[in-house]
């Protein structure tokens, strides 16, 4: 069996510190349930001494939400322990988390005690909450920039006083990997009561190496990685609680060391955190931005349709997302054409799919995206389709409120280009005029219908038009993300099923 490794999560505490992202305590216990859910092992609640309402909301937590610990963060000094305890005391696995500076930057600027001032005040304070609360968690703050042997005595004294778990932080994000991983191995040489205790780490994001250092840490000995649900936490964040589990459980043989952590709950409780903080997640963040599990060029989406192992290193369902998504763009290829295509229910013979592919390109290159509304309407084009007489080829428009709208059309006739130009009452007649001036028929339109087939500002337009020529009624389609160049082509289409019945 490998080595289990706890998840403390701190979205609650340090998650909540980021601006903006202050939450109720409805929202709170909403979160910490869905922690429970998720299977972390301990839940840091919030600062209790902080605000009312975050004592608060650390109580209803401690009293409603079971399975994991449940602490709340407190400075080294008495009245926030008291806080502390408070809040905690009614949960079924409570913790105090006290914490002190370590280092001579926090020391000599920010707390203004010497070191053996800065050890007692540690000292007592564990001391203090272990009066009330078999568990207590030390943190040294700001340890990764802390005089070494400092850093041990520390440690050696708060453990000697009864902390439970002693966690080292890498507090501004400044460690890397070897370095912050080195520390930890030194310490469990040189403090041997840490064999007794939890050794925890709590890394920040600062130069994007809070997961990294994370792992460096538990390779070297650290049995609780301290992290949060989408990263969030004071400036650029803490570790993400997402990315650390599933490395874990990735690359399970390289750290021989697991989480508990129900991974498929991941992704319904990353999207929870983002809509109560109001803090989007970014598209390419791993494991749950919208494109990490998506795959959009032809090459991938090809060898994913072969073999899902040739880009995907994690099943989606593993955390929680239903499954992978193929986009369809501009730089897909076939086989993600003809794949989406069979999900929509078309068999297509192969001589028409080439067809369908490459207008299928030619829309996708004027939209960012092409989705299945697009694909029915570039279908149905294609299947419906009759020889093409005349080809539309471009046009050109001058309009506006105070001029006579005027249209220059270009087709093609076996292969040579015509071009002509014509007036009408509005942009769409000009068009048709110019339509008409060039196949030297003239037709009446009976019915003309645009719609948006897909959402957006890009959206697919399709045109249906219904022309009487010569007596006859003909039908028309075409679609275009311009919708006057849908209009064109869906008349040029009903002057072409013209020709093909008439000859
Ligand atoms: C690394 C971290 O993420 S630590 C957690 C950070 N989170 C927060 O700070 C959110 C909650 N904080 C708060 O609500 C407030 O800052 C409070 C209630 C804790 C304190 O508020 P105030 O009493 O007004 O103090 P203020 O915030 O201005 O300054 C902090 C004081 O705590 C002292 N202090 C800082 N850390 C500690 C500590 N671990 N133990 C003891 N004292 C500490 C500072 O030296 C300073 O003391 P001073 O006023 O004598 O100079
Ligand atoms: C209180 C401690 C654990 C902390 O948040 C930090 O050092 O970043």
């Amino acid at each position: 069996m490998s080595r289990k490794i706890f998840i403390f999560d701190t979205t609650l505490r340090d998650g909540e510190q980021v601006p903006g992202a202050k939450l109720n305590k409805r929202q709170k216990i909403e979160i910490a349930q869905q922690l429970a859910v998720l299977g972390v092992d301990v839940i840091e609640a919030g600062f209790p001494c902080s605000s009312p309402d975050d004592l608060a909301a650390v109580k209803a937590i401690s009293e409603n939400v079971k399975g994991p610990v449940i602490t709340g963060l407190a400075r080294a000094v008495v009245e926030d322990i008291d806080i502390a305890w408070e809040a905690v005391r009614n949960a079924e696995r409570p913790r105090i988390h006290v914490f002190l500076g370590s280092s001579d930057i926090h020391l000599q600027k920010k707390l203004r005690q010497d070191r053996a001032t800065a050890l007692r005040q540690a000292v007592d304070a564990v001391k203090y909450a272990k009066r009330f609360c078999e568990d207590v968690e030390y943190s040294t703050e700001d340890a990764s920039r802390t005089d070494f042997e400092y850093l041990c005595r520390v440690l050696d004294a708060v453990i000697k006083e009864g902390a439970t778990v002693v966690n080292v932080p890498d507090t501004v994000g400044y460690a890397v990997p070897d370095e912050f991983g080195e520390i930890i191995r030194k310490l469990r040489e040189k403090v041997p009561g840490l064999d007794k205790v939890t050794l925890s780490v709590h890394c920040h994001n600062d130069l994007g190496l809070a997961v990294a250092n994370s792992l460096a840490a538990v390779s070297n000995g650290a049995n609780q990685i301290e992290c949060t649900i989408n990263g969030v936490g004071e400036r650029a964040g803490n570790a993400s609680l997402e990315e650390l589990v599933m490395v874990l459980k990735t690359r399970h043989a390289t750290f021989d060391a697991h989480t508990d952590v129900k991974s498929q709950e991941i992704y319904r409780t990353s999207r929870m955190v983002s809509r109560l903080m109001n803090v989007p997640v970014q598209p390419n963040k791993a494991i749950v931005g919208a494109n990490a599990f998506a795959h959009s060029s032809g090459i991938h989406q090809d060898g994913i349709l072969k073999d899902r192992s040739t880009y995907e290193i994690m099943k989606p369902e593993d955390v929680g997302i239903r499954q992978h998504k193929i986009v369809l763009t501009a730089r897909s290829g076939r086989a993600a054409l003809r794949h989406r295509l069979t999900e929509l229910g078309y068999t297509i013979l192969p001589e028409v799919f080439d067809r369908v592919y490459n207008r299928f390109i030619n829309v996708a290159d004027r939209k960012k995206e092409i989705g299945s509304e697009d694909l029915h309407s570039i279908v149905e084009i294609e299947l419906t389709r009759v020889p093409e007489t005349y080809t539309f080829h471009s046009l050109q428009l001058m309009s506006g409120s105070s001029m006579v709208p005027l249209a220059s059309v270009t087709l093609t006739r076996e292969g040579v280009k015509i071009t002509d130009a014509a007036t009408g009452n509005g942009p769409v007649d000009a068009v048709f005029h110019g339509i008409e001036r060039i196949v030297g028929v003239s037709g009446k339109l009976r019915d003309y219908d645009l719609k948006a087939v897909t959402m957006g500002r890009d959206a697919l337009g399709e045109a249906m038009v219904r022309v009487e020529i010569e007596g006859t009624v003909y039908s028309g389609t075409g679609a275009s993300p311009d919708v006057i160049e849908a209009s064109a082509r869906a008349y040029l289409n009903a002057f072409n099923r013209y020709f093909a019945n008439s000859h």
